[in-house]
């Protein structure tokens, strides 16, 4: 059995999305380790010293084999942004691009997948209070991200073959934080420069995961490293967060204080930004052939902002070890400077 893993020792490596804001994080710490590191992603958004660049289709099975010569250990952390409502975007690279990820992973003698799943591959919108990794994917996922991510991890999952010598791995994050990151500052930002930022939906003590982005690189390499024929974590799934749910009001707050704008103080009952929420969709959708406007408040983003939703990762403390490498208050620090450009009145 052993010698179908004659590279397992291999720093070579191909990130895939490694253009985005995980993957260059992860790209970062790989080279600091003393990995060689395969860019492939749709667009290249940087260049650094001991990173080759691959730019393409992750559904395009020929360019990825380009990409993977020689390369014995993948991660995919490419998707679409969330914040897009493209169900065939969705469909095309989160369902199909996997698949062709995989098929050129056999064909390339790729030994070991890491995938960037989500804790989101549960959430129906409703409370999670500790979740663990063997609640069931959620029926009605909340949007076509969260429904394609509950495909993508379970091809890669299923993938897993000893035999074959092909391990695989998820790994399940949850509201990921840090420099650089495009969406979660920059959108709170947005919505506290245009006023909207005052209110708290429901009492303000719901209960949510944070995770900075440096202990998601440490659980993806962790478990990269911890993957082996005889290993526990061969085609499971692993939640890794900063192990601190808060408050998620109290970390809104953090941010927008920390770069200089008001905290929100007023409350609104959750049943009725909702229920707002939902009337405002479905006007979208009725007047979308007249007006395209996209609102802030939609059902989505009201329910991530008003219920728990927080995850144990007792399983990755336990089968591979795995403890956050930076606490909540720190990351907040490092994100809050690493972005002077959106302080209020910059
Ligand atoms: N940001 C978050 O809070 C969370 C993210 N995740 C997952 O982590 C992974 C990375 O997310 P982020 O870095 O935040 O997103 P990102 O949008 O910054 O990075 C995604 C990268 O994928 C690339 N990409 C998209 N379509 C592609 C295609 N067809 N072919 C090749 N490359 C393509 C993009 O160009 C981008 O560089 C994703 O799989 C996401 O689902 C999971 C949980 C939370
Ligand atoms: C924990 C987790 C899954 C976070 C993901 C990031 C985004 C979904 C959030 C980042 C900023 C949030 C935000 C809102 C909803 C969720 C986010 C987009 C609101 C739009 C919720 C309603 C408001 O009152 C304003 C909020 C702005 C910030």
């Amino acid at each position: 059995m052993l010698s179908l893993y004659p590279l397992q020792s291999s720093k070579r490596c191909a990130v895939i999305g490694g253009s985005g804001f995980l993957g260059r994080h992860l790209v970062e710490k790989l080279l600091d380790k003393g990995y060689t590191v395969s860019v492939f992603d749709i667009r290249q958004s940087y260049e650094l010293p001991g990173v080759t660049f691959h730019q393409g289709d992750l559904c395009d099975k020929q360019a990825l084999l380009t990409a993977l010569q020689g390369v014995s250990l993948v991660f995919h952390c490419a998707s679409p942004a969330p914040a897009s409502d493209d169900k065939a975007l969705f469909q095309r690279v989160n369902i199909q691009g996997t698949q062709a990820v995989l098929q050129a992973c056999t064909e390339a003698g790729v030994q070991k997948v890491v995938l960037t799943s989500s804790a989101s591959v549960v959430f129906e919108g409703t409370d999670i209070k500790d979740g663990r990794e063997d609640l069931p994917y959620a029926k009605k996922p909340i949007d076509y991200y969260t429904q394609t991510k509950i495909e993508q991890e379970k091809l890669v999952l299923k993938a897993c073959d000893k035999e074959k010598g092909l391990l695989t791995v998820a790994i399940r994050p949850h509201g990921i934080f840090g420099p650089r990151d495009p969406q979660l500052v920059p959108i709170l930002v947005d919505t506290a420069r245009r006023g909207k930022m005052k209110f708290i939906i429901g009492d303000g003590s719901n209960l949510v995961d944070f995770t900075f982005v440096d202990n998601v690189v440490h659980g993806l390499i962790l478990a990269a490293e911890s993957l082996r024929p005889e290993s526990p974590i061969c085609g499971k799934a692993y939640h890794i967060t900063n192990d601190e749910p808060v408050r998620f009001w109290d970390f809104m707050s953090d941010i927008l204080v920390g770069l200089g704008y008001a905290a929100p103080r007023y409350h609104l009952p959750y049943t009725l930004v909702y229920g707002l929420a939902l009337l405002l969709w479905l006007l979208s959708l009725l007047l979308s052939p007249l007006v395209a406007f996209k609102p802030t408040f939609t059902p989505m983003r009201v329910a991530l902002a008003g219920t728990h939703h927080f995850y144990s990762c007792s399983r990755a403390k336990q089968d591979m070890g795995y403890k956050p490498v930076v606490s909540l208050k720190d990351g907040i620090r490092r994100t809050v400077e690493s972005y002077p450009h959106l302080r209020h009145g910059a």
